[in-house]
């Protein structure tokens, strides 16, 4: 049975694969050469299962025939098209179709499609598509997982013709088949040519699983759909990809939540406060402490037993008219963090948030990595290292996280910086992972998590779970401190905290909705974890 499957409903939750171009085709070749299906046969139901997906996705248009543009590319991509004209023509719609390219050079699957379709109706010039009235559909079937280059000028300009056709009541919706086409499907860059604007969709239906492309940087479809085509979970032969090879969806739904987050939160039956281990937080100087307080206050609600905030002397009173739950100690810079460190159930440090940047803050930093302690490290811990991140790397080890947002990873792997690096941000903090030989959390929608022993997940606020209002000045500062809150038991390996952590950070903001602001992000945990029913 073929039937299309929302992202946030899918049973495979937490073990949710998002694939390369090269990975997809791996799957499509291994189920070929088993003899198990045809091309021709992924195809058709690669097409049949974007007008399902499509129709159920607006019911409007499954109540009657209506009229669709549906514009068809060269290569495969364009196969899924025409099959997609074919069955609404079936269903009684008026489809007009427009093809791009030479048909003569298409695959034969593609040609195929092509030759049934035109059984029942002209492929037009693409130059046509402008002209006529206004469609009820827009089926952008141009270029898919095959695109190796900017797509050519006169299919962006078919694409906006027919979106803006007749129209001064808004755009014509439009489906994406696969992907939006010049969607980079491994690292999310949108390639048309310069000075054009990049098409869009309503939706996207894409076939087996999502790929990479579809998470990454800002989505140019507002939805987006898999649908079962039949293929094989996973192939053998995905496994020898590139590292990192496998890229987890953290996104299990409530269900698959409870069970994935009872055995990671600290609270279990039994426990005493110190079995939920106690978290440190360092806090700057007189007036800088909101960061860290935030920070406190997060590790304390997300289940750490104990937690203590370390700042200056100076800070101490200023810090005690604001603390309860929370405790506070007078620190005397790395030399006072040493002695602290001294009692062995401190078992979590959160390092950064409004500490300073300099000198002071970078021996810190080396005495709790020195420790051996459970250690994130963020915002200025990260920063005070960015004349000799080799000197951060050789202290860092195992059982640290850094969560630098793309500004600070700049910092330290300038080399793999946003704008410099011709691999994805997947593969970027993979990269980093490895060098600094502790887990890495680069943050932002799309937010990737690589531990140094090569997992790699993707936490997303996009789609359904999107929420630009997360935002906000001290989110950050929030989301380290529940890392260390998670970290402080020591029941799970780091970046299995950090991803928790995120995904909860996210829920946390969708629970409270827009007008959030920091502080109210711990202060959401106790609902949220009650929801999930925990
Ligand atoms: N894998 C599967 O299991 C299944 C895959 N399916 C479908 O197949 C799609 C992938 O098909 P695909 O490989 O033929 O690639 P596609 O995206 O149609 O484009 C390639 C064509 O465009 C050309 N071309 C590329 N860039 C260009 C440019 N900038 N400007 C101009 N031309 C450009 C390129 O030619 P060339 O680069 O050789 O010049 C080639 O002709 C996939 O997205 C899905 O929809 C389904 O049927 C179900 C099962
Ligand atoms: N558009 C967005 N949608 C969802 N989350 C976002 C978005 N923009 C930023 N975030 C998240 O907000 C947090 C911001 O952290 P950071 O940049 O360190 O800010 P700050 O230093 O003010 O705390 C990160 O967790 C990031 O992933
Ligand atoms: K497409």
């Amino acid at each position: 049975m073929h039937h299309a499957t929302e992202i946030s409903e899918t049973e495979s939750g937490l073990a949710m694969e998002l694939l390369t171009a090269a990975q997809m085709r791996a799957a499509e070749e291994a189920a070929m050469s088993a003899g198990k299906v045809s091309g021709l046969q992924l195809m058709e139901r690669a097409g049949r299962g974007s007008v399902d997906a499509a129709l159920s996705h607006w019911p409007d248009l499954a109540e009657g025939p209506h009229h669709a543009v549906v514009l068809c590319g060269p290569g495969n991509n364009g196969g899924d098209g025409y099959v997609v004209a074919r069955r609404l023509l079936d269903a009684g719609w008026r489809v007009e179709v427009f093809g791009l390219g030479d048909a003569a050079k298409a695959s034969p699957d593609a040609r195929r499609m092509r030759a049934l379709w035109e059984a029942a109706g002209p492929v037009q010039d693409l130059r046509e598509a402008g002209q006529g009235d206004r469609p009820d559909l827009l089926v952008d079937a141009l270029f898919g997982t095959g695109l190796s280059r900017s797509i050519p000028q006169e299919a962006v300009t078919a694409w906006h013709a027919v979106r803006t056709r007749a129209g001064v009541t808004g755009q014509v919706r439009c489906l994406a088949l696969d992907c939006v086409s010049g969607l980079d499907c491994d690292n999310g860059q949108m390639l048309v040519p310069e000075g054009a604007d990049a098409l869009s969709a309503d939706l996207t239906v894409t076939y087996h699983a999502a790929k990479r492309g579809h998470f990454l940087k800002t989505p140019p479809s507002a939805a987006l759909k898999v649908v079962d085509i039949g293929l094989e979970a996973h192939p053998a032969s995905l496994t020898a990809m590139p590292r990192p090879g496998y890229l987890r969806l953290l996104d299990p739904g409530r269900v698959e939540a409870r069970r994935w987050l009872e055995d990671i939160l600290p609270v279990a039956p039994g426990h005493h406060k110190y079995d939920r281990g106690h978290t440190l937080v360092l806090g700057g100087g007189p007036g800088k402490g909101g960061a860290a307080r935030m920070a406190a206050r997060a590790a304390l609600r997300i289940g750490a037993g104990l937690v203590t905030l370390g700042v200056p002397p100076a800070a101490v009173q200023e810090n005690a008219a604001r603390l309860d739950a929370i405790m506070l100690k007078p620190l005397r810079g790395a030399e006072g963090l040493a002695e602290m460190l001294e009692d062995g159930r401190l078992s979590a440090i959160v390092l950064g948030p409004g500490l300073g940047l300099g000198e002071e803050t970078r021996q810190i930093v080396r005495t709790a990595l020195g420790a051996n302690r459970r250690s994130v490290l963020d915002a200025d811990a990260l920063s005070s290292f960015q004349d000799d991140p080799d000197a951060l790397f050789a202290t860092l080890h195992d059982q640290a996280v850094l969560t630098p947002h793309e500004g600070e990873f700049a910092r330290l792997f300038p080399d793999l910086a946003h704008g410099k690096r011709d691999v994805s941000k997947v593969e970027a903090a993979a990269l980093a992972a490895e060098r600094a030989g502790a887990t890495i959390l680069l943050k932002g929608p799309d937010t990737v998590i690589a531990s140094p022993a090569g997992a790699v997940s993707l936490n997303a606020a996009l789609y359904e779970r999107a929420a630009p209002w997360l935002g906000t000045a001290g989110a950050g500062d929030v989301l380290a401190g529940m890392i260390g809150g998670l970290l402080a038991s020591g029941r799970i390996a780091p970046h299995l905290a950090a991803e928790a952590a995120a995904w909860l950070h996210v829920e946390a903001a969708r629970s409270f909705g827009p007008g959030l602001i920091a502080e109210d992000l711990p202060e959401e945990l106790p609902k949220l974890f009650r929801e999930i029913g925990l």
